[in-house]
């Protein structure tokens, strides 16, 4: 069995719809899902704002590559198209595998280009750690601490000013 937090993310098109289908996608999979928050972009200024929220996965007999095909399947499904120009480019959905636990809980650690885990950025993303606290309140971030301690501190704590709660949208099934 393999326990995932994907990070689910948005800012072209129908972003609603886009997140919304990429929970249908995750079936029986999904365990939960966050709140939605809208959110200043994060590493290329200059492109709308996004949705972003974060979703629990779990499956049985799922090795952590299986979290990066259904990634990629979603973000097909989405007619995402990847401009090479802009590594962190506006796109319909971004699907990110941030952290990966086996049966015991252990955290699966990769530096493999192809499937680095945890997710190399997420430490540094309020986009993926406040909708993350919503759903694991007391999750550690395998390397760089708890969640709690993390948005508290920078440089995350200084982007949490750029987050919305949108309240008025629920991607619960
Ligand atoms: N944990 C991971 N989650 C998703 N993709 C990963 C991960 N680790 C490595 N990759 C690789 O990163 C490559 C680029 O993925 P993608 O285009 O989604 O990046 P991005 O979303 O633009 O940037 P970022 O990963 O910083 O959010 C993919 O080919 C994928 O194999
Ligand atoms: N706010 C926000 N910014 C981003 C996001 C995202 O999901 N949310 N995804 C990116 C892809 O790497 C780049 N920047």
């Amino acid at each position: 069995m393999t326990a995932a937090v994907l990070s689910l993310g948005s800012n072209l098109g129908d972003r609603v719809a886009h997140l919304r289908d990429a929970v249908d996608g995750l079936g029986d999979s999904l365990l939960t899902v966050s709140g939605v928050y809208e959110t200043e972009p994060w590493g290329d200024t200059d492109q709308p704002r996004y949705l972003n929220a974060v979703a629990l996965v779990i499956r049985p007999d799922a090795p952590a590559e299986h979290w990066l095909r259904v990634a990629r399947d979603l973000e097909a499904r989405a007619g995402r198209e990847r401009d090479l120009e802009r590594r962190f480019g506006p796109r319909t959905l971004d699907v990110d595998v941030i952290d990966v636990r086996t049966d015991d809980g252990a955290p699966v650690v990769s530096d493999d280009p192809g499937l680095t885990l945890p997710h190399p950025r997420a430490h540094l993303r309020a986009f993926v750690l406040r909708p993350w606290l919503d759903i694991q309140p007391y999750a550690e971030l395998p390397g760089h601490g708890k969640l709690f301690d993390l948005v508290r501190t920078a440089p995350v704590a200084d982007d949490l000013a750029g987050l919305r709660a949108r309240d008025d949208i629920s991607l619960e099934t």
